[in-house]
């Protein structure tokens, strides 16, 4: 488990080329790598897929045509360690967490989800980032059957209460207006907070 309580976990979700990376890279740098720090899910996934089958770790975590050739199969090997244990990605992510705000840029699942609203029911948030299929079309989105239409896209969907929905359309010109007035000033605020 992480050395520190969190002040507030942000549990950021998005399709595929919605931007969360590059909304969350955002919140990053606007609160400042003392106060917060970003968690991925996939990052112990991809670390250890890699190592498996003898591929890039650095290509799986960029954005690039790489990423999207061994997605399927990540997919399917991250679901079946998943089925052994749901909350095993969660726990590996969060080990090193020291700052007081976690954003985990990635949950996919509602049993991603379940997990940080069982171990941080008071800190956790949900935030959902949401681009328009033609905007994701123009950053390298195309549907994929067996990807777009399946759990790791589609899980949560449906049943999340989302605390804030962030529009992170073409240049994303009102993403620093959408942040300062919600997410940032609460993040901001709790950061302060003994
Ligand atoms: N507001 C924006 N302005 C400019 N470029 C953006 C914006 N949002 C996203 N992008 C670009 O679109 C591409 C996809 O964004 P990003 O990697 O953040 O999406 P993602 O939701 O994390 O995708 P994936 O699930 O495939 O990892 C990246 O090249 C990113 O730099
Ligand atoms: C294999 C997987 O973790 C890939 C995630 O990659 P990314 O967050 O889209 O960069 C998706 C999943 O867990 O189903």
């Amino acid at each position: 488990m992480a050395t520190v309580e969190p002040k507030l976990v942000l549990l950021f979700s998005g399709k595929r080329k919605s931007g969360k990376d590059y909304v969350t890279d955002l919140i990053h740098q606007r609160l400042g790598p003392d106060v917060c720090c970003i968690l991925r899910l996939s990052g112990p996934l991809k670390q250890q897929y890699a190592q498996d089958h003898g591929l890039d770790f650095d290509e799986l975590l960029g954005a690039g045509e790489y990423k999207e050739k061994y997605r399927a199969d990540m997919i399917q090997w991250g679901e079946k360690q998943r089925e052994k244990d749901p909350g095993f990605f969660c726990r590996v992510a969060i080990k090193e967490a020291q700052q007081p705000i976690w954003i985990v840029s990635d949950t996919r699942r509602l049993s991603d989800l379940q997990w940080f609203w069982r171990e941080y029911p008071s800190q956790s948030r949900c935030v959902r980032v949401e681009a328009s299929e033609e905007t994701r079309k123009e950053r390298g989105w195309e549907f994929t059957t067996g990807i777009d239409d399946a759990e790791s896209e589609c899980g949560l969907d449906q049943g999340v209460d989302f605390d804030w929905i962030i529009k992170n359309e073409g240049d994303g010109s009102q993403l620093e207006e959408q942040l300062a007035t919600g997410l940032l000033s609460i993040a901001k605020e709790k950061a302060k907070e003994d």
